[in-house]
């Protein structure tokens, strides 16, 4: 992040307009410093209700809360001026009605300064969707796996296999018809991904949907080898961290325990007083 704020932030309709020009770059951020670390590089920053699991160690997305998500996209926001930060609707936040989803959606985007919010669903969230577009807030849809309903899907399974194909197909038309800027397809049979992408006007951005996609999104903990209680196949490991950081760890228990850290180069002296 720039001292002084020089280039405009993008905007949902700079993404919009990536289509069919360029692939859209996603990551997810949940913290100043690494905001800091991947604005330069991605189109948008997604603070993920993953990061319940990842950061706070719930072991799914539904304990998530708007408290968390607020506080988080706070600190991204302060750690980001060129992408466009989106924000993670928790679960329980909006599927109540369009205007619970108003109000909450609202709140976020007031007490963060984010550029748009995102939520999970697509034929029974387009009234909503269309809701909140037409009072001013842009919404990133999000399709097939959605986690928020990991127990009523049963599992973080492939979605849109066979016959169901069909009516994955419509959730992204009924998401992009209600004004969604664009949708995440999260697993989801490259085919099919491909398939929903040509027929869209919006792009889509794929997790586990084939490279097709009009864009990528990955858990930034996940392809930095930071998180790693589980290793879905549609991860790409582009570094190690987790084993880097845990043998930093080891050397520094060793040394302390040595009595070889610190050095004198790490301790302070008085000449007068020896
Ligand atoms: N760190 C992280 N990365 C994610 O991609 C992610 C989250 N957290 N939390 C929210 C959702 C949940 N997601 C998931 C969770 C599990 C699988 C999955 O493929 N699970 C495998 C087991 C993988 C393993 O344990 O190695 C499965 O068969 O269910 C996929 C997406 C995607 N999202
Ligand atoms: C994986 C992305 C799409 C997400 O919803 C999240 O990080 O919560
Ligand atoms: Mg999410």
């Amino acid at each position: 992040m720039s001292a002084t704020a020089s280039l405009k932030r993008l905007m949902p309709s700079d993404i919009r307009a990536l289509k069919g020009t360029a692939p859209v770059v996603v990551l997810t951020a949940y913290t100043t410093p690494v905001a800091k670390l991947a604005d330069p590089a991605c189109d948008v920053l997604l603070v993920g209700d993953s990061l319940g699991m990842v950061l706070h160690g719930l072991p799914s997305t539904l304990g998530v809360t708007m408290e968390m998500m607020i506080l988080h996209g706070q600190a991204v926001m302060r750690g980001s001026d060129r992408a466009l930060v989106v924000i993670d609707m928790p679960f329980a936040s909006y599927e109540e009605s369009p205007a619970q989803a108003f109000r909450n959606a609202a709140r976020i985007m007031a007490e963060t300064g984010a550029g748009a919010v995102k939520l999970e669903g697509g034929v029974h969230m387009r009234e909503t969707i269309a809701f909140l577009v037409a009072r001013g807030i842009p919404v990133m849809a999000h399709i097939g796996l959605t986690p928020q309903s990991v127990n009523t899907l049963g599992g973080y399974k492939v979605q849109g296999k066979g016959a169901d194909a069909a009516r994955l197909m419509a959730d992204a038309q009924a998401v992009a018809e209600a004004g969604a800027f664009s949708v995440v397809l999260e697993k989801v049979p490259a085919g099919l991904a491909g398939e929903i992408s040509r027929a869209l006007p919006i792009p889509t951005i794929g997790i586990g949907a084939g490279v097709a996609c009009d864009g990528q999104v990955l858990v930034v903990d996940d392809m930095l080898g930071l998180f790693s209680d589980f290793k879905p196949k549609f991860v790409k490991r582009y570094a190690e961290l987790g084993r880097t950081a845990a043998e930093a760890v080891a050397a520094y228990a060793a040394e302390v325990r040595a009595k070889r850290f610190p050095a004198p180069e790490h301790s302070f002296f008085d000449e007068a007083n020896k």
